[in-house]
């Protein structure tokens, strides 16, 4: 059906209510007067949609809503008093046509509101919508699209914490247990207090005051027992779905983190999952239990007074408005200062990160200044905040002390009539503050299942994404020769999709060739030696090692057997031997010190008064550039690769130890054969022996050969490179 004549149909059947209020209200002024004003509301209402329905079906539907909801805002409103008066007229008697009568007051209002609001929606299901509608507190901000994932998530979520099923079994029981005892707390504090006021035997009294404790008792150490089992649920169920979204990060190539800030998956790890993991846990349980004593407390309710439980019943929503409200407002606000506080941990985070960079430039105190803007507008919005919590809480409470106020009126008035004792009516009220404790903790599970849903939505994104790059294979050949070669290579960035960084590059390399890439900065040097790294799977083209495709290869194996040192060397925060034997199974010392002799590192670490066991730092911090440098080439060489890459891998090294370690890198010892070595290098004279030099320029391969091949070539950009380095000139 479509919007509009959904919108009809309400109408004329809230017109036809309205006619029988008339018929049945004919003694009594003020209802008529509320009738009146509810008629005309509607007609005008009425009239206005259709004419905007007939002229101008062109104006968006937020147009039409902004006019059409306070007008169904008043109806409810309008009709809930007047539903109310009409009620407080009645000559209670508890034939089923007065309960019928007062089933279709009741529920008319309510009915009308939820469907015009779930028409002017999406598609929902009645029961889905009455549940965001009275629960929800982001309802202009959520498409049935999101609301349909949301659910899709949190019962993903649901699943995951079902493998713990027998924890969460137990859990459960407690719970039911002790929401149970908590549904009887009210009636026997009603009628202890009663037994109190109204000088009840001492028998009564004394039952009165075994079953206060008992309840009490069962309901405290039972929900005691909910909340531990539930807490061991959170920490299993975050410890799984971390090590899983770990998992995934650590399966994703490398292009996954050129376009994910490291920042932000830290965050995901460790915030979203901590929210998602209490959230569910705790709230599924929690809004099991508040069910429980809805249901419980309702139930309770009717039978010590169905005349009190209607009127309850038709002041709820008043409460629930001013709430929601508030809610809205109050949500905005912290919004914002959820988004300030980021900001401000960011600059914190990226100035602690870049102290070096702050020092040199002496810019501490904007930094600061920065900082303490942010916090101040921060402040300034929880100010507000503050006060809207206080005008929430007032104006929650104040609706509650009216209604209150109603209900103790009306209670004595059914006290006086016989309807209902002095005690029962005692407990009736205390159950009433009960259930608006429950529905505002339902209201407030409802908005963190949605925060969690939030959370639990990237994470799980994250979880099931699948690495854009070709599986890797699963060759494993006992012996690698290392021969390499590139067959119209092409690479583009996944981060800098419209640029191609090196395009249609083909050479041969022979197994123990040395080889050196060339050319001017950002000319794609280092792009060629990660692609073997297979850090990135070429766009097009082939890269052969040995002549098989080099995703055909296992990926363990590959990267025993290529091993890279790169421009910036990271060292992990660990000893210098931990470091220098990273993802080894197990190696000898004698092979370590090789190495590091190898590497001409050995002397320096000896020298250090920990020597081996001296730790490194954060990112090797602790250790100069050329330490670092050294340390990581021990690294590569101690697992005797069979291809070692070198980018810029001996840059801070002086001239005379970069020659010693070169000599040592290009053989290997184990088996006594050279080691293809591809070196990307910015001081020519370091690569001059290499048996061939690869020249790039803007991504393409322009000149190769050895570097007496090279300096023969007439206006070529090799030559043109060794002598401005000659002159000292700068190589851009
Ligand atoms: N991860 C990346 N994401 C996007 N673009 C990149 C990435 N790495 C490099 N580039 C770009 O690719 C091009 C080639 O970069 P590459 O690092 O291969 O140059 P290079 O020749 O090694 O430079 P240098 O000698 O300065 O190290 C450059 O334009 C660079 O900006």
């Amino acid at each position: 059906m479509e919007i509009s004549r959904h919108v009809y149909f309400i109408t004329f059947g809230a017109l036809v209510t309205i006619l029988l209020d008339f018929y049945a209200s004919f003694s009594n002024y003020a209802l008529i007067l509320l009738t009146s004003i509810r008629a005309c509301a509607m007609i005008i209402a009425f009239f206005y949609r259709v004419i905007y329905d007939t002229y101008d079906a062109k104006v968006d539907s937020d147009t039409k809503k902004s006019f059409w909801n306070p007008f169904k805002n008043l109806f409810v409103v309008i009709a809930a008093i007047e539903q109310a008066f009409v009620i407080s007229y009645l000559k209670f008697s508890s034939d089923p046509w007065t309960i019928l009568f007062i089933i279709q007051q009741v529920s008319m209002p309510l009915i009308a509101y939820l469907w015009i609001r779930r028409i002017e929606r999406d598609d929902l299901s009645f029961l889905q919508y009455a549940w965001i509608e009275m629960f929800s507190s982001k309802i202009n901000e959520a498409s049935s699209v999101q609301r349909n994932d949301e659910l899709q998530v949190l019962k993903r979520l649901f699943r995951c914490s079902l493998e713990d099923s027998k924890i969460v079994a137990v859990g459960t029981m407690f719970l039911f247990a002790a929401s149970l005892a908590d549904v009887f707390v009210p009636l026997y504090t009603g009628r202890l207090l009663s037994s109190v006021s109204f000088k009840e035997t001492w028998p009564e009294f004394k039952y009165n005051l075994i079953m206060f404790i008992v309840v009490n008792f069962a309901g405290g150490f039972l929900g005691g027992f909910k909340m531990g089992v539930f807490a061991l649920c959170v920490s299993r169920l975050s410890a799984r779905i971390k090590a899983k979204l770990f998992g995934a990060y650590l399966r994703q190539e490398i292009g996954f983190f050129d376009t994910n800030e490291s920042g932000k998956l830290v965050s995901r790890l460790n915030h979203d999952t901590q929210v998602m993991s209490s959230t569910v846990a705790n709230n599924i349980a929690c809004c099991a239990g508040a069910l429980v004593r809805f249901l419980g407390t309702v139930i309770m309710m009717i039978k010590l007074s169905i005349h009190l439980t209607i009127a309850c019943i038709i002041g709820a929503p008043l409460i629930l408005v001013v709430a929601k409200l508030c809610g809205k407002i109050h949500r905005r606000i912290s919004e914002k200062v959820q988004s300030l506080t980021a900001d401000a941990s960011d600059i914190a985070d990226e100035t602690i990160q870049t102290i070096r960079t702050v020092r040199s430039f002496g810019n501490e105190n904007e930094e600061l200044k920065k900082f303490e803007q942010i916090l101040q507008q921060s402040y300034e919005i929880a100010v507000v905040q503050a006060v809207l919590t206080a005008a929430q809480r007032w104006f929650v409470d104040l609706a509650q002390l009216c209604m209150s106020i109603v209900m103790l009126a009306y209670g004595a008035k059914l006290v006086r009539d016989n309807y209902i004792t002095g005690p029962d009516l005692l407990a009736f009220i205390i159950y009433q503050l009960t259930l608006g404790g429950i529905l505002s903790d339902i209201s407030q599970i409802y908005s963190s299942l949605m925060t969690a849903a939030g959370s639990s939505q990237s994470v799980f994104e994250f979880v099931d994404r699948q690495p854009v790059q070709k599986p890797n294979g699963t060759l494993q050949p006992e012996n690698l020769r290392g021969d390499i070669e590139f067959q119209n290579v092409s690479l583009v960035y996944p981060a800098r999709p419209d640029e191609i960084a090196i395009q249609n590059i083909s050479f041969k390399i022979k197994a123990g060739q040395s080889c050196a890439f060339v050319g001017p900065s950002g000319s794609g040097k280092s792009t060629c030696i990660n692609l073997l790294e297979r850090f990135y799977d070429p766009t097009e083209g082939k890269i052969l090692i040995d002549g098989r495709e080099i995703q055909e290869y296992d990926h363990q194996y590959l990267h025993q057997k290529i091993a890279m040192v790169g421009q910036e060397p990271v060292l992990f925060n660990r000893t210098i031997r931990e470091n220098i034997i990273y993802a080894l199974d197990s190696t000898d010392e004698d092979k370590i010190i090789q190495a590091a002799s190898d590497a001409n590192a050995h002397m320096f670490i000896t020298a250090l008064t920990n020597g081996y066991q001296t730790r490194c730092g954060q990112r090797g911090g602790h250790l100069s550039g050329g330490q670092k440098q050294r340390v990581s080439i021990a690294r590569a060489i101690v697992r005797k690769p069979t291809i070692l890459l070198l980018d810029e891998a001996t840059s801070a090294l002086d001239p005379v130890n970069e020659r010693l370690i070169q000599d040592t890198l290009f053989y290997n010892k184990d088996n006594q054969e050279l080691r293809t070595v591809l070196i990307s290098a910015h001081r020519l004279s370091s690569i001059e022996h290499c048996d061939q030099i690869f020249v790039i320029h803007k991504g393409h391969l322009i000149e190769q050969g050895t570097h007496e091949e090279l300096m023969t070539i007439e206006n070529g950009i090799y030559r043109e490179l060794v002598r401005r380095q000659k002159m000292n000139l700068d190589d851009d």
